[in-house]
């Protein structure tokens, strides 16, 4: 951050060089103000290299333009006794501090937000050093001297200052009570340029694609934030910027009505930003927050997931959120989500593989031993399977790369289920094809293969039965090595995109398929199975290798975008609506604070959970609940998870399904 543009002693400038008629008291306010007030501290080295600034961004820029302007630091703080000190308050947007000079002076500095500030000043101060009142006109011209800051993006601050009486001195000794901030003079504006970092317009363009709703949350003035937020990229078309207190003015039922089309939000405090996040939570989002003050300590944690800033980020920050980005910068943010997306979908893609596997060898074995008393696949055989499907399975699949298209898809949500109609048919289209190749061979195989060697092994097998079981051993594993090539894209016909670059998952199936041979062509006695010729070799592969292009076929089909679980529970979707319709009525009558509601109530948590029909659903419970705890059930708090209570007027189905009439508390 720099400043690049201030208003002073009535002059308005964009170099830094303070010319030299300025009287040499008001230059000597500016450099108090500074100096003194402020959290950041300069050391300049003795061997004449660059000064070092420290403090939050803010402060290095005023600190780096006093420098510029040519103060002395240490000069200036030199004999200055500090009485008291008002710190950056986040929600009042300003800090100050009042200080004796050595000329036995007794005044109070302020620094913060221009406009509120501005409202605090009386008066401004002169080049020449006179004070003139602050007539509507000047105001007038000074609030467009900030919006054509702000407008420009910059970061506007104001610097004022009052002499203290002598009595007020007193009082502040005695009561220790708030610095005086009433009645200030004006010294300076200054428009503080925070430039967007490299990439970020389009990281926030990348998340939009993704689905992701990029919104700002500032301190900023409306302006200052509505010009940043425009290089950004962050304005959507309808989307609105809003000031902290509006959104905190409103009723609960509005800010639900206007969360949705909120871009930019601006002098906003803390809280506003834990309130927005709440409400964003309550509507079923998945809310990321970033940030990197003290501040924003509540949103963070309060979300989804907290992303801190590694190297600006405050340790309050940092020991809020759940991610730290060490580079700060928001192109990792994108990252994130890329590698999120790419886990969450190689996990389905091993569910999709391992369903199948498992289904079809637990059925096949389940038929034939039910209908023919004897089971194809031998224990030995599955502990084999079993390694294909979980380790190598593993190994193939969950360590696919992240890919573009994830980013340019709609998120996921919550209530979302993990295996998809999509991967359902697959599983089941291809779960259907094992199983009836292989019931087929086993039951009519011998002839079908005419296979008629009766030699009689000596487990009380001929040869050719022997033959058979290995054929169907055999076909069921090179089954799912192709069809570990079908699951790396359960929604693309083609499968092969990006194949031959996952040199791990080429490692798995050649190593599953080599083992395969080896352990057919050689460790027969363990695997009860035989040497098979090169027909039967070429036909096992064959009946592998047809999974491909029947997977093409199958995701052919389309399937409906509801999740098949809605069609066999249309219950379920019901009782959801209800239950939030009735979890705003509940938080209603907390906010009229009429009526107790009935809540079973889990502490410290933002939703609570009520159960109806066989459904467990989450409600939002509303932010100032009043106290929970009934007086009598207080000694056993710390016992209590549910609570309890009675409540007149929510409809009566919840009611009549979801509690015991009788029982005011469910203990666990
Ligand atoms: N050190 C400071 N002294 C005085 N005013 C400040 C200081 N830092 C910030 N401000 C004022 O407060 C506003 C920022 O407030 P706040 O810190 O609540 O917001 P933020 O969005 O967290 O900002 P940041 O980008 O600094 O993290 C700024 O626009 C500025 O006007
Ligand atoms: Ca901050």
């Amino acid at each position: 951050m720099t400043v690049v543009e201030n208003w002073i002693f009535g002059k308005l400038r964009a170099t830094t060089e303070l010319e030299v008629e300025f009287s040499p008291s008001v230059v000597q306010t500016l450099y108090e103000s500074i100096c003194l007030n402020t959290n950041g501290n300069i050391h300049v080295p003795k061997d004449g290299n660059v000064s070092e600034v420290t403090g939050s961004p803010t402060e290095r820029a005023v600190l780096n333009w006093g420098l510029k302007l040519g103060v002395r630091f240490r000069e200036v703080r030199k004999d200055v006794v500090t009485i008291g000190v008002a710190t950056f308050n986040s929600t009042t947007k300003k800090m100050g501090i009042c200080i004796r000079t050595r000329d036995g002076k007794t005044c109070v500095h302020w620094k913060g937000a221009a406009e509120i500030m501005l409202e605090l000043c009386t008066h401004t101060l002169e080049a020449d050093g006179s004070i003139t009142p602050l007539t509507p006109d000047k105001m007038e011209q000074l609030n467009a001297t900030i919006s054509k800051f702000a407008n420009s993006a910059l970061r506007t601050l104001c610097f004022a200052y009052r002499d203290v009486s002598p009595s007020e001195v007193e009082e502040l000794a005695i009561k220790t009570t708030k610095l005086p901030d009433q009645n200030l003079i004006c010294i300076a504006i200054v428009g503080i340029k925070d430039p967007c970092r490299f990439g970020v317009p389009e990281s926030v363009a990348r998340c939009q694609q993704a689905g992701i709703k990029v919104r700002m949350v500032t301190g900023d003035n409306l302006q200052t934030a509505k010009a940043i937020a425009e290089e950004c990229g962050i304005c959507t078309e309808g989307g609105i910027a809003i000031e902290g207190k509006t959104f905190r003015a409103m009723t609960i039922e509005q800010q639900y009505n206007v969360i949705p089309s909120i871009d930019v939000m601006a002098r906003s405090s803390p809280s506003d930003k834990h309130i927005l996040v709440k409400r964003l939570l309550e509507r079923g989002e998945i809310v990321a927050v970033t940030g990197d003050g003290t501040n924003d300590a509540p949103a963070l944690h309060e979300a989804s997931i907290g992303l801190a800033m590694g190297i600006a980020g405050t340790e309050v920050a940092k020991e809020s959120s759940d991610i730290i980005i060490l580079d700060d910068n928001f192109a990792s943010i994108v990252k994130v989500v890329r590698w999120g997306r790419s886990i969450y979908c190689n996990i389905q893609k091993f569910i999709q593989f391992q369903t199948t596997v498992n289904g079809v060898a637990l059925s096949l074995n389940f038929i034939t031993a039910i209908a023919s008393g004897n089971a194809p696949l031998t224990a030995v055989q599955l502990l084999w399977v079993n390694l294909i499907m979980d380790t190598l399975g593993a190994l193939a699949l969950a360590t696919e790369q992240p890919t573009e298209s994830l980013m340019l898809r709609p998120p996921i949500g919550v209530d979302e289920p993990l295996i998809t109609n999509i991967m359902w048919r697959n599983i089941v289209g291809q779960a259907l094809y094992q199983l009836l190749l292989l019931l087929v061979l086993h039951f009519k195989g011998l002839v079908i293969l005419g296979l008629n060697d009766k030699t009689v092994w000596p487990g009380l097998q001929t040869n050719s039965e022997k033959v058979l079981q290995t054929i169907i051993f055999n076909a069921f594993v090179f089954c799912q090595v192709f069809n570990e090539i079908n699951a790396r894209k359960p929604d693309k016909i083609n499968v092969l995109t990006g194949l031959f670059s996952n040199h791990l998952f080429l490692y798995v199936i050649s190593f599953t398929s080599i083992a395969q041979v080896l352990i057919v062509e050689f460790a027969g006695n363990f695997t009860s199975t035989v040497k098979l010729d090169w027909q039967m070799w070429i036909l096992c592969l064959v009946l592998g290798v047809f999974s491909m292009p029947l997977a093409m076929l199958i995701k052919l089909i389309p399937v409906p975008d509801a999740p098949f679980i809605t069609y066999l529970t249309p219950w379920r979707e019901h009782n959801r609506n209800l239950a939030y319709r009735n979890g705003r009525k509940f938080s209603k009558a907390f906010d009229e604070h009429q009526e107790r509601a009935e809540i079973p109530m889990r502490r410290g948590s933002q939703f609570f959970e009520a159960i109806i029909g066989n459904e467990m659903v989450r409600v939002p419970i509303p932010d100032d609940l009043p106290p929970l705890l009934p007086t009598e059930v207080e000694p056993f708090s710390k016992r209590l998870k549910y609570a309890i209570f009675p409540y007149s007027h929510a409809e009566p189905s919840v009611m009549s399904s979801s509690c015991n009439p009788q029982a005011n508390i469910a203990w666990t």
